[in-house]
């Protein structure tokens, strides 16, 4: 194992869930953030943020990326080397697009690479689904693409799931937070079982809605009942932003992850107009969103070392 000096690592957004797939299914976005690991000789721990709302995230031990990487070498039964982070922020923070996966993936990732790729990439996912407690965000920001994660007899499966190359997502941002945790404590912990087997149905619908880019079937398909009627609620003007979003075009619009960003699926002929309508529709309701037309990031995290 030779022990490298510096690594960068990129990591992807991630839109989780897709309507019924609560905690199961996630798809990589290409919207990234940068974390640049060098080790120190002096010792000590020196975390650095630029972009936008940089100032929000913690440069101490508590920091969740830097949680990561001393995760990492625990496991590997190691001390943590001291080490200068560099953190170039391109996910909003607390948004529903996976940027606490990015620093959990980033964080294992990055140690990993440093201490010479002591696990494999299978071990890194399961420290990874294991810090986050749930595989829907952190497995594609690894792996990269559109991916559904099942428990099996002794461990996860984990599936590739085909995105037809028509359908666009468009990601609605506002400009306020909602963190995951708190719209988890919203969800029942018990649920019917005529609303299991609707999401089980609709799960299956927007497999092949995915696969096959059929409008009709994704409209249908990323309706839910585990989590949005509850988490609906959270975010001012969904109601109007799901109806301005059909009315521009989308096959169907969801809840991005926990929230409060807006997901549309939409494609390229009609993806301008989705955006515009999005963005007027929350205007109208007394919010500020950034809403963008993204791509489908195949790839998931990559790193390389500076020597
Ligand atoms: N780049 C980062 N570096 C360190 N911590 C981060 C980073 N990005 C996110 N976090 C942590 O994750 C929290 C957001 O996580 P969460 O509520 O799950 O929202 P999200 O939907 O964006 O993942 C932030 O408040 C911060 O504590
Ligand atoms: N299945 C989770 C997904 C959380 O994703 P995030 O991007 O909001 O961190 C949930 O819905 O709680």
């Amino acid at each position: 194992m030779s022990v490298v000096s510096g690594v960068t690592v990129t990591v992807p957004a991630t839109t989780a869930n897709l309507g019924p797939g609560f905690d199961c299914i996630g798809a990589a976005l290409t919207l990234y953030n940068e974390f640049k690991f060098t080790r120190l000789q002096a010792g000590g721990l020196i975390i650095h943020v630029t972009g936008t709302e940089a100032e929000r995230v913690q440069t101490d031990e508590s920091n969740l990326l830097y949680q990561a990487f001393v995760q990492l070498y625990q496991y590997i039964e190691q001390t943590p080397p001291s080490v200068k982070i560099e953190i170039q922020l391109g996910v909003p923070l607390a948004r529903g697009l996976g940027s606490s996966a990015t620093a959990i993936v980033g964080g294992l990732v990055g140690a990993n690479q440093l201490a010479g790729a002591p696990l494999s990439l299978l071990q890194v996912m399961e420290l990874a689904i294991a810090m986050e407690g749930h595989p829907d965000n952190v497995v594609p920001a690894l792996l990269g693409g559109c991916r559904l994660a099942a428990t099996s007899q002794t461990g996860w499966e984990i599936c590739d799931i085909p995105w037809h190359q028509d359908i666009v997502p468009v990601v609605a941002i506002p400009d306020f937070e909602l963190s995951t945790k708190e719209a988890r404590r919203v969800l029942p912990t018990e649920v019917s079982r005529a609303d299991a087997i609707f999401n089980v149905a609709h799960l299956g619908l927007l497999l092949r809605g995915l696969e096959t880019g059929k409008g009709e079937w994704l409209r249908t398909a990323l309706q839910d009942k585990l989590h949005q009627p509850y988490r609906k609620a959270l975010i001012p003007g969904y109601d109007a932003v799901n109806a301005a979003a059909i009315a521009a075009g989308a096959y169907g619009m969801t809840i991005s992850g926990a929230g409060p960003t807006l997901l549309a699926l939409t494609n390229a002929a009609n993806s301008n107009a989705v955006e515009t309508e999005m963005a007027a529709a929350w205007k109208e309701a007394g919010i500020t969103a950034t809403v963008r037309s993204l791509s489908l990031d195949t790839q998931g995290a990559s790193s390389f070392h500076q020597g």
